[in-house]
Formats: structure tokens, C-alpha cells, sequence
């Protein structure tokens, strides 16, 4: 038995303290807000967010970080990617040199395009920073849904410790080096997801679904394996796995904030009415910004761009996709 401090009670961390104290761990759950923690302390659920999915009289409820923190064997970072920096500042005081953090947000950060889990490097130096990801919806997760998950680590034994801790009969782990191409086909599945959102939204079929599922994670991999990650991570569980169940879930929410749009939504108006994290939306300007870094090509996060930030109608989006310039499919030639 571990004890373990899950920091951030949205749906994830909620999820993953459920599954956690299932598996036989001590929980101690940190909320953002107080009136979360007393939500939590009342109704031993997050009812906003996750409701149905009930924590057990023993998980210690609190806002205090400390608490969070101190005695701990492991730490789930799970707050929402935009807010990994500032929280892991204010972290850095109680993490002991060696502490293991292991991120489950996805993100790339706008300003320096930096991952989730170079961010908690650069503010926490002393931890021992890992990420677990893969296609994993909170509310499956919830109901005990056979799942599999890539815990990556710079250390293959951190990888082996975090899937002994996470791992069940329902809950399979796996172990990945690549912490990078976890991480960017974390980040950049959302941008994706948007637009086979969008697609839905504009009533087109399953054909189109699929094409922006697979020249999604062609122009995903393209660009990760130019920034260093290994090809095949993207055909693994964090790459074409979690893109396929976003693009796809009922319980996505950049699925369903892109749906919104195609139905005529402001992305802003979107975002309200999902009224939960849509990553995608902050990922998207770091996935062109890298593109543009690396001189790759990335036809679809470019148009969701141009949709989200510049009023492109999503319909002439798709138009233009279409009507691109002819091209190869292997880029051999
Ligand atoms: N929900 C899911 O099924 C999965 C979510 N994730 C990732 O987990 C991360 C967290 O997402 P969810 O739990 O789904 O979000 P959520 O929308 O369910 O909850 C967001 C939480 O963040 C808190 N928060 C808001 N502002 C904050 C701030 N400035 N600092 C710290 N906390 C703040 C809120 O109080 C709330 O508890 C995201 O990066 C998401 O992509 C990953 C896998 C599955
Ligand atoms: O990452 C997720 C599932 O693996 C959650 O995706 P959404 O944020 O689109 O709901």
C-alpha cells in the first residue's frame, strides 16, 4: 500500500483516486477551490464534474497543499494543462528531492512550447518528474471499464513502480521511455478531436472521421519524430489510441465543444457550454507554432487554428482541406 497525494479533483484526479484507493493506496485529494474540498467532504464525490463516482469515508479531503504533499510516496499531477506551471510553483516548496510526480494532464504550453512534464522539471528540479497517458475517459475509468494506459519515465524502474501502483484486472499499464511522444500526442490529439467534432457538428459522415483520424496522426507523428520521439509511440496507446477514443467518445469534451462549433457556436460559447477543461483550444496555437518551428506540415491543426482563432467558417475549413495541393500519401515519392 502506497500513500499517495492525487493534486487536482476534476474529473481525472477524481477518477484516478477512485481507481487508486480501489487498488489499496491511501488517498489524500487536493482541490483548487474550497468550496471543492467541502463539495468532496459532503458528498464524497465530485457532483459538477464526475457525479456517480463515490470516494471512500477514508480519502482525506483538503485545499491545503502541504497536506497533499508531505509523506508521500507518489504524486498525480491532474490539474488542467494550463494550470500545471502555476500549480507546480506553488508545489515546489513541499517537494522532498527524489519525490515522484507523475503528470496526467495534456497540454503543451503556449509561450515556450514547452511539455507538461518539462514544465514541472523546470519549476520543481528536485522531483522526479513521469507521465501517465493514453485513451482514458474519466467516466470509464469511473465504472471499473477495461482500460490500458503508457506510463512513461526517464527511469525504466519509476515506469515499473507507477504501473505496479496504478495497475488491476480492469486498469492494464504499460511502460514507455519515450516521455516525449507521450506527451505530444497527449497534447495534440485535442487540436484533432476539434475538428472530427467540427466534422460531426457539419453532419458529415464517418468517412471524414476517419480521414482526419488518420492524417491526424500522420501530421502528429511527422511532427513528433522531427522533435526526437519514437515513431512507433504514435502508433501506441498515447498517439493513435487516445485520438481515436477522442475523436470517437460520447464523453469527449474537445469532441463536443468542436460539435458545438460545427452546429455555429463561438468557440468561446463552446467552451461555456461544455463546461469543463477543452484542451484542445490551448494546444492548438503550440501545435502550429511547432509546425512552424520545425518546418513540418500539419494541414488540419492549421485550419483548426484558422477556425478557432480567426473566424475561418468551418465548413470552407473543410474545403480547403479537401482541395489541398495533390499529394502522396507516403511522401516518398
Ligand atoms: N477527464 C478525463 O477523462 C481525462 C482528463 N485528462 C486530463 O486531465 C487534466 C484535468 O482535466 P479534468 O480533470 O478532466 O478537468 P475538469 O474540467 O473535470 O476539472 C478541472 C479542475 O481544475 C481545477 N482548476 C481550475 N483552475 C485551476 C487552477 N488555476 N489551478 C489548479 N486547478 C484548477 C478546477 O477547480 C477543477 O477541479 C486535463 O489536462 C485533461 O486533459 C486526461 C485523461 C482523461
Ligand atoms: O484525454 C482524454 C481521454 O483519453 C479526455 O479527452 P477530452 O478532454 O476530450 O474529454
Amino acid at each position: 500500500m502506497a500513500n499517495i497525494g492525487v493534486i487536482g479533483s476534476g474529473s481525472w484526479g477524481t477518477a484516478l483516486a477512485w481507481l487508486l484507493h480501489n487498488n489499496g493506496h491511501k488517498i489524500t485529494l487536493w482541490s483548487y477551490l474550497t468550496e471543492e474540498t467541502e463539495m468532496f467532504r459532503q458528498h464524497h464525490q465530485n457532483v459538477d464534474k464526475l457525479p456517480g463516482v463515490v470516494l471512500a469515508d477514508d480519502v482525506v479531503f483538503t485545499c491545503d497543499l502541504e497536506e497533499s504533499i508531505r509523506d508521500k510516496e507518489l504524486l498525480v499531477l491532474a490539474v488542467p494543462s494550463p494550470a500545471v506551471r502555476s500549480t507546480s510553483r506553488n508545489m515546489k516548496a513541499h517537494v522532498r528531492p527524489g519525490q515522484i510526480i507523475v503528470d496526467v494532464a495534456k497540454g503543451i504550453e503556449e509561450a515556450t512550447l514547452m511539455t507538461m512534464t518539462d514544465i514541472i522539471e523546470e519549476e520543481i528540479p528536485q522531483a522526479e518528474v513521469a507521465v501517465l497517458s493514453g485513451p482514458s475517459h474519466a467516466e470509464e475509468v469511473g465504472k471499473g471499464l477495461p482500460t490500458t494506459i503508457v506510463a512513461g519515465a526517464h527511469r525504466r524502474e519509476t515506469a515499473e513502480l507507477i504501473q505496479s501502483l496504478f495497475m488491476n484486472p480492469v486498469f492494464r499499464v504499460y511502460t514507455s521511455p519515450d516521455m516525449l511522444g507521450i506527451e505530444i500526442g497527449a497534447a495534440l490529439k485535442n487540436v484533432i478531436a476539434l475538428a472530427a467534432g467540427i466534422a460531426d457538428g457539419l453532419g458529415y459522415g464517418d468517412n471524414t472521421k476517419a480521414a482526419l483520424i488518420t492524417r491526424g496522426i500522420a501530421e502528429i507523428s511527422r511532427l513528433g519524430t522531427a522533435m526526437g520521439a519514437h515513431p512507433n509511440t504514435f502508433f501506441g496507446l498515447s498517439g493513435i489510441g487516445d485520438l481515436v477514443v477522442t475523436c470517437a467518445s460520447v464523453h469527449s469534451r474537445n469532441r463536443k465543444a468542436g460539435y458545438l462549433m460545427g452546429k455555429g457556436y463561438s468557440m468561446t460559447a463552446a467552451m461555456e457550454e461544455v463546461h469543463m477543461v477543452v484542451e484542445g483550444v490551448y494546444s492548438a496555437r503550440a501545435g502550429l507554432k511547432l509546425s512552424e518551428k520545425y518546418q513540418i506540415e500539419m494541414p488540419i491543426i492549421k485550419v483548426v487554428n484558422q477556425v478557432l482563432f480567426e473566424e475561418k467558417p468551418a465548413d470552407v475549413a473543410v474545403n480547403e482541406l479537401m482541395q489541398r495541393m495533390k499529394k502522396d500519401e507516403l511522401g516518398a515519392w
